[in-house]
């Protein structure tokens, strides 16, 4: 079986890889750059969400795979507070889709306000960190959550989320 995955973020391939592994011992991976055709920094769940799709349907136009992965990054504001978000989707060879969000925590203010005036926040995160990369590691939620929850790990949540409905949708076939 072969996994396409949508990115070059370590943090993503970590997690795919880890979670897919678990499932599919013999699964084969292969990650591709490939364009979310939403903005660099998405900034709500809907576009975030877009952006997941985009990617994973975007790996599985040729239907070279079992199925493809794309995990996008972003921030949804909900009553003035900036959360970060997270989506990823799944679509199998079969053309089916599957989606699935993952977990959020607010960014402080400081933060949120350089995103409100155009900035990354990959990059606002490595000046706040004084580090560079951090996307590619604990990611701002490993940052503001002392590092308990990582970016890895939250992703590898929503890929539970989205094997575990994938492999019910074959069960139920
Ligand atoms: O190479 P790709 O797959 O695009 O991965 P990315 O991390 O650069 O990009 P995303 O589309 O997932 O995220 C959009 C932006 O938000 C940043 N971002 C999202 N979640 C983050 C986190 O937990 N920590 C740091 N930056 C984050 C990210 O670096 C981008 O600047």
């Amino acid at each position: 079986m072969k996994i396409l995955i949508g990115t070059n973020n370590i943090a993503k391939i970590k997690a795919v890889k880890a979670v897919s592994s678990m499932y599919y011992p013999e699964a084969q991976f292969e990650n591709r750059e490939v364009a979310s055709l939403v903005s660099d920094q998405p900034m709500s769940d809907k576009e975030t969400r877009k952006g997941a799709i985009n990617r994973a349907m975007s790996l599985m136009e040729h239907n070279e795979a079992t199925f493809g992965i794309g995990l996008e990054g972003g921030v949804n504001e909900i009553e003035g507070v900036m959360y970060i978000c997270n989506w990823g989707a799944l679509v199998a060879n079969d053309g089916k889709l599957f989606t699935a969000t993952g977990a959020g925590i607010p960014l402080p203010e400081e933060i949120a306000v350089q995103l409100r005036s155009g900035a990354e926040l990959g990059p606002v995160m490595d000046v706040f960190t004084n580090k560079s990369g951090i996307r590619h590691e604990e990611g701002a939620i490993g940052v503001f959550t002392n590092n308990l929850v990582t970016r890895s790990v939250m992703f590898e949540h929503i890929m539970l989320l989205l094997i575990g409905q994938y492999e019910l949708s074959k069960k139920l076939l």
